[in-house]
């Protein structure tokens, strides 16, 4: 499968703060980022873009060095960054004159129609949007220029459930043609549950877990055990332990196992918070 982002032990380091991060976007895929505040998705992207040095690694974007990109590669990728946008005094009929020029492949007509479907209204300026129309702007004027590849932090920052709603509904029809890719990072786990094929889940600049959502969803469990369940668990199916008042919280991989088998046992799947939690508070066992 083709890759169209690889980034290869790529090490940043800040003062109190090291990055060290490996990942992956296939072509065809939405791949997520998922972490807490300061746990280094931002400088994820940055390195990827080139807006910062890193220390070592490697990061490869469509098969080129990320340093080596032309003109017509970057055109092939679309941007959301927190804080980026345009000068606040233009509208969005503006705006579109303003991309067509930058952008061979930009279609002003396309971008206003799609615009005024998620009302954004063409006569308004930047200053007077909200931060949810701010929001959906930001991502139809990276998509709106045809890139097979998008990158994208935190664009549903701040919005509320509908605007969310709308971005991932963007999102999804950009991605019916099957050659596209998606990184796109958030701290709302829900966000992207439903959108991405695969997560990384990153903690003070490391990622702690990679894998597909289904099998994060379906096979990753709690177990709510008392001190004598936990005695009679093999400790070979359990990824991490807390200690509880009832006795123990304990992340498996195996969820879907312990439902079959054990039907006295309180197993809980299907929450990605919960696996984070057990992740970042849990022990080894
Ligand atoms: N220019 C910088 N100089 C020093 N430290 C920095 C710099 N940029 C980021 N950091 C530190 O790197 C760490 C990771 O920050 P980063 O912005 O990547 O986190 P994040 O996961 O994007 O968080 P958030 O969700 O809050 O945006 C933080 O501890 C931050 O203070």
């Amino acid at each position: 499968m083709n890759k169209m982002l690889k980034l290869e032990n790529v090490r940043k380091q800040y003062p109190g703060f090291l990055l060290d991060c490996s990942l992956e976007v296939p072509e065809g895929y939405i791949t997520g980022l998922i972490g807490q505040n300061g746990a280094g998705k931002t400088t994820t992207f940055k390195a990827i873009l080139d807006l910062i040095s890193v220390d070592s690694g490697k990061i490869t974007v469509m098969g080129k060095d990320h340093q080596e990109l032309n003109q017509k590669d970057r055109e092939k990728i679309g941007v959301v960054l927190a804080g980026s946008s345009f000068y606040d005094g233009l509208n969005v009929r503006q705006i579109a004159s303003v991309m067509e020029q930058m952008y061979p492949q930009f279609s002003g007509g396309e971008f206003l129609k799609l615009c005024g479907r998620f009302g954004l209204p063409g006569d308004k300026k930047l200053r007077e949007f909200s931060t949810g129309m701010s929001a959906k702007l930001k991502l139809l004027t990276a998509i709106s220029h045809n890139p097979r590849l998008l990158i994208l932090d935190e664009p549903t920052a701040g919005l509320d459930v509908v605007a969310r709603g709308e971005i991932l509904d963007m999102l999804r029809t950009y991605m019916e043609d099957g050659t596209r890719s998606i990184l796109i990072s958030s701290h709302i786990s829900s966000d992207l549950e439903g959108l991405c094929d695969d997560l990384y889940m990153i903690h003070g600049g490391k990622v702690i877990l990679h894998e597909e959502t289904d099998v994060l969803l379906n096979n990753y469990a709690l177990l709510k055990v008392s001190e004598a369940q936990y005695r009679r668990l093999e400790r070979k199916y359990l990824l991490r332990v807390k200690k509880e008042s009832y006795g123990y919280n304990c992340l498996t991989r195996h969820g879907q196992f312990f439902l079959e088998n054990y039907p006295d046992m309180v197993v809980e799947t299907g929450s990605m918070d919960n696996v984070i939690m057990m992740l970042v508070k849990g022990e080894g066992v």
